[in-house]
């Protein structure tokens, strides 16, 4: 089958702390010739603050609610690496769902995601590895609501994540432009 030269939808990854969404999702972009923007980083760069800071500074009610306002924002068709909890938020999954875009989970093993994220003093929610395994456990059957579940190659790089999975969007996404 010929590959289309782009989407004509914007992308969604959706995973674990440590799935890959940032750096697949920047490889990834380049590959569907659309704009690349981390959920993160926009809520970093306006508050001028980091994710960890926002966190104990007002809480994760408050954060999860700026997921949400930040993404009704952001109308510009992407592929945006959403944070690991973003996709949890019903009213994330239906404004995603409003605008016909593509939601990806990226879906590398828990031992693998831990490794990633072990000890991270970036990740707010990084603690024991019991409590994250409990929270991967619990947020799964959600994380598997994506339109596509994506299990990366052992050892493969972000690099090489992001142009398979490209070429495959590119290839089977029905609505993909010409
Ligand atoms: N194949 C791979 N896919 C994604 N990340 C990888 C891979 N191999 C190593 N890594 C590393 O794992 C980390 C994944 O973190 P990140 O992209 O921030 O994930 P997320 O945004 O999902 O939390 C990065 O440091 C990245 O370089
Ligand atoms: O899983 C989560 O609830 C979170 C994941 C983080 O993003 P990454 O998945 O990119 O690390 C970040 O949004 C915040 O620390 C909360
Ligand atoms: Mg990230």
């Amino acid at each position: 089958m010929q590959g289309n030269p782009s989407l004509n939808k914007a992308v969604y990854l959706t995973g674990f702390m440590g799935a890959g969404k940032t750096s697949v999702g920047i490889c990834l972009a380049t590959h569907l010739a659309l704009p690349f923007v981390d959920l993160d980083a926009r809520i970093e760069a306006a508050e001028q603050c980091s994710i960890a800071s926002l966190f104990s500074a007002h809480g994760e009610p408050w954060f999860r609610a700026l997921e949400v306002r930040t993404l009704q924002a952001l109308t510009t068709p992407a592929v945006v690496a959403l944070g690991g909890g973003a996709f949890i938020q019903e009213p994330i999954r239906a404004l995603i769902a409003s605008r016909g875009g593509l939601s990806v989970f990226l879906d590398p093993p828990f031992s693998v995601l831990y490794a990633r994220i072990a000890g991270d003093p970036n990740r707010p929610l990084s603690r024991s590895r019991t409590q994250l395994e409990t929270l991967y456990q619990s947020r799964l059957p959600v994380y598997r609501l994506a339109d596509v579940v994506w299990v990366p190659g052992e050892a493969e790089t972000p690099a090489v994540t992001g142009a398979r999975l490209a070429a495959v969007l590119k290839c089977c996404v029905r609505g993909s432009a010409d």
